[in-house]
Formats: structure tokens, sequence, C-alpha cells
């Protein structure tokens, strides 16, 4: 069992004192801190933590010594990590697309494609609003039977993008690139895990600047879930590396940004086709040519 105590004090000063006694005067605090309280009374708060009930009556007498009128001493409820994990970190359904963690693998439902992603250091587990609309959108693309030869994920974090592609389109050229070399480590330990392996060509690279990438563009299908500054700063570029008549998947765009990136990407022969708002996130899906 884990407990708190918990003293207010009118100075920084008493609050910084008494914390440091508790931390010399008590067997095993677990962490001790002071700190202004955020609700402009102007207290500072102390806050102890004990693997084991403190001495109430000593707590008590050291609060007086510091101006505090007491600690309040509670039991910290025991929280069930895992679980927690599993609650946050639930299966994201995105059409035919189930994104999942291992902890999930017996919960794939029979029919749909299980893209299998553990929370690790780089962004894409399907929870953001920008990564299930991104998928959504390739959703609906294969719903209207689109079928695309050459596909890159620019940015591609986890590879989520980029391996739901491959699973639906395998015989497609897939490239997935960031600008982050640990994301990059982090797709192919996802592409391994996921048994694709060599199926996507993964690649550290900002924006298209790759010999890799030139040789393999012209592109039916770009993802570029990357924030308004840099869609905004690839949208020439972008344009360059499109197939006539291909798609543009864009998101990391918060709603009222949505519009200044459109008309950047309709300046440079973009076509809006489709926009998705996933609470403060729109996805675009563009056509170009
Ligand atoms: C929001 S995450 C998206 C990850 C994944 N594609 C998804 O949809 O969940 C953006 C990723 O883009 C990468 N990135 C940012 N600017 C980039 C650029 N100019 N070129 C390539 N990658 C970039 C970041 O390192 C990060 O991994």
């Amino acid at each position: 069992m884990t407990y708190s105590a918990i003293a207010v004090c009118s100075s920084l000063e008493q609050a910084e004192a008494l914390a440091a006694s508790c931390d010399n005067l008590f067997p095993e605090p677990t962490g001790v801190g002071s700190f202004e309280i955020e609700d402009g009374s102007g207290l500072f708060e102390v806050a102890c933590y004990f693997t084991e009930e403190p001495d109430r009556a000593g707590l008590s007498l050291l609060a007086t010594m510091y101006g505090s009128k007491d600690f309040v001493v509670s039991e910290v409820p025991q929280i069930d990590w895992v679980a927690h994990v599993r609650r946050e970190l639930a299966p994201v359904e995105a059409g035919r697309f189930f994104v999942y963690g291992s902890h999930d693998a017996d919960k794939l439902p029979e029919g749909r494609i299980g893209l299998l992603i553990e929370a690790a250091m780089a962004f894409g587990t399907g929870h953001h609003g920008t990564t299930l609309g991104c998928l959504r959108a390739l959703n609906r693309l294969v719903e209207e039977g689109v079928k695309p030869e050459r596909v890159i994920d620019v940015g591609c974090g986890t590879a989520v993008l980029a391996m739901g592609a491959a699973r639906v389109w395998p015989e497609a050229a897939t490239l997935a690139s960031d600008i982050d070399q640990v994301a990059v480590d982090v797709a192919e330990a996802n592409l391994a895990a996921n048994g694709m392996s060599g199926a996507i060509f993964c690649l550290e690279a900002a924006g298209f600047n790759a010999k890799e990438i030139e040789q393999a563009a012209p592109f039916d299908l770009i993802f570029a879930n990357i924030l308004k500054g840099p869609l905004v700063a690839l949208s020439p570029d972008m344009a360059k590396h499109i197939a006539a008549g291909g798609h543009a998947i864009l998101s990391g765009i918060l709603n009222e940004q949505a519009d200044a990136v459109l008309a950047t990407y309709l300046d440079n022969g973009f076509a809006l086709k489709e926009r998705e708002v996933i609470g403060d996130w729109t996805t675009l899906t563009l056509t170009h040519g």
C-alpha cells in the first residue's frame, strides 16, 4: 500500500523547509516535493509518499513547527498498470483496419486487417485523430477500387499507414520515410513484427530528399501526416512527385489551419476530394492532375 501525506504552507520557504525535514526525519519516504498550488491562493503544498503507514503524530508535530495546520494522510489507491496501459491503448478500428498492441492479439476480429503496433518511441498507434483520419481515408480509397502502383508515406512514424497500404495493395512498391532515424528503426521493427519485412522500403529522409525517392517517383498515393508547417513547405515537392490522377492524404492539420493548407495545395495543382474532421484534426484527401 502507498500512503500520501499532504500539508499546506503559506510560503515557499516554509514548504521547502518542511519537505526537507520530512525527508530527513521519516524513514523511507518514496518521494517528497513542495510546489505552489495552482488555484491562485498563493499557498504551497508539501507532498510526501510512503510505502508503509507513516507516523501520523510525528507528521502533525512537524507540520505545526513549519506553520502548517497538519498533514492529511491518505491511502493511495493501487493502480494496475498493465490494465491501465491496456485500457489506454485499446485497439483502434478504422474501416477494414484494426490497429492493436500485442496485449490485444486475441481480439483481432475475423475479416479485418490487423496492424500490430506496440507503443514505442515513434508516433502512430492509431489513437490520434490524424492517424485515424489517414487510415479512414485509405479505407475509402480501397472501397472505391483505387489501385496505386507506387506509394510513399512521408513522415511514417511507426509505418502504420505504409503497412496498411502494403497490406491492401501488396503488388504496389511502397516506401516509408521519416526525418527521424529512431522512427525508421521503429518502422522496421514493426514491419518485422507484422511479418512484413522487405514489403516496404524504409529510409531516413527529409521530405522527398533522397535518391531512392526520386527513383521511385512519381507516386500514385502520398501520405503525409506531418503538421501544417512541413506540409505547406513540401507542397511544391509534393506536386512534383505525384503522378497524374494520384492521391495525397494529408493530416497533422489543426481544423483552423485546414483552409490555409488546402489553399496552398490548390495553388500547386491539387483538387480537394474529401475532408474529414476528427476532434481538433482535419485530414484532407486531394487529387492531382
Ligand atoms: C505525426 S507523425 C505521423 C506518423 C504516422 N505517419 C502516422 O500517421 O501516425 C509525423 C512524423 O513525421 C516525421 N516528419 C516530420 N517532418 C518531416 C519531414 N519534413 N520529412 C519526413 N518526415 C518528417 C516526424 O519525425 C514524425 O515521425
